[in-house]
């Protein structure tokens, strides 16, 4: 894996109000890796994949993403940027009254001046690769499973053929075996499509199965980066109990120490 960081936050400061969920946070996240964003509820992950991919305005600090600084960058520039990565939301954020693969040519309809026929073709591709049947089209969200439309929401973020996918609690609400046929799924189109993930997680199957390293927000901050291993040494409450506490027991890890 090339160490050279794709994503490079510095000195991030995110506030509501009076509410500071972020002050001085630095990240870094390098090319081909997949991260895992973990953190007690409230600290602030979705908040920052959000400020990373433009939704959320930082009060202070940058954001580089392939070497733009997306914060000063023309509107251009920044959209240039935002063609290479895909975003699935929790509840795959799909548009109701669109069928599966009319949403995931949203984006292409957006970005791309591809003729309808084309952008059929690709979006079908893009709903096999996610593990949907043919069928699965032309269908509303409405008429599918939860695990089918957190599927139908990674086929639209990997619409453009992005170079980083970045997911919000991937595998909230599923069952533990869709849950992890959904990990597999994941660590096999990073694979293949050699993407990078930024991957906001409470799932500590997810994260021992597919992440290759974990940041831990905390106080404020990227508290602590590092593999698995390297989190069952981090003297901090919170960090402790997360990965030996009776969910990282009953996950197979986090007894010794
Ligand atoms: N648009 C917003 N306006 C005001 N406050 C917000 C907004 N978005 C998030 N917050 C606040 O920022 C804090 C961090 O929220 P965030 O959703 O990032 O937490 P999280 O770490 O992802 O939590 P969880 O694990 O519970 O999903 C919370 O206190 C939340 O209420």
């Amino acid at each position: 894996m090339a160490r050279e960081p794709i994503i490079k936050v510095r000195n991030l400061r995110s506030q509501f109000g009076d509410h500071v969920v972020h002050d001085a946070l630095d990240l870094d996240v390098y090319g081909g890796e997949v991260l895992g964003v973990v953190g007690g509820s409230g600290t602030g992950k979705s908040v920052l994949l959000r400020s990373i991919v433009g939704l959320i305005q930082p009060k202070e600090g940058s954001v580089s993403v392939f070497g733009t600084d997306m914060l000063r960058a023309s509107e251009d520039a920044r959209q240039r940027i935002e063609q290479r990565w895909g975003v699935m939301f929790q509840d795959g954020a799909l548009f109701s009254s669109l069928t599966v693969r009319e949403n995931v040519e949203v984006p292409m309809r957006e970005q791309t001046d591809l003729p309808a026929d084309t952008r059929r073709a690709l979006a079908e591709l893009k709903i096999s690769m996610v593990g949907l049947p043919p069928n699965a089209c032309d269908k509303y969200p409405s008429e599918l499973s939860g695990g089918m439309r957190k599927r139908a929401g990674l086929a639209r973020a990997l619409a453009l053929d992005p170079e980083i996918l970045f997911l919000d609690e991937p595998t909230a609400g599923l069952d533990p075996i869709g849950a992890a046929a959904f990990d597999v799924l994941i660590k096999k189109l990073q694979t293949t499509m050699g993407l990078t993930v930024f991957m906001v997680t409470h799932d500590l199957d997810s994260l021992h199965a597919i992440c290759d390293r974990i940041a831990v927000l905390a106080e404020k901050k990227v508290f602590v980066t590092g593999t698995m291993q390297d989190m069952l040494k981090v003297d901090h409450p919170w960090v402790h109990e997360y990965f030996h506490g009776p969910r990282a027991r009953a996950a197979g890890f986090g007894t010794e120490g």
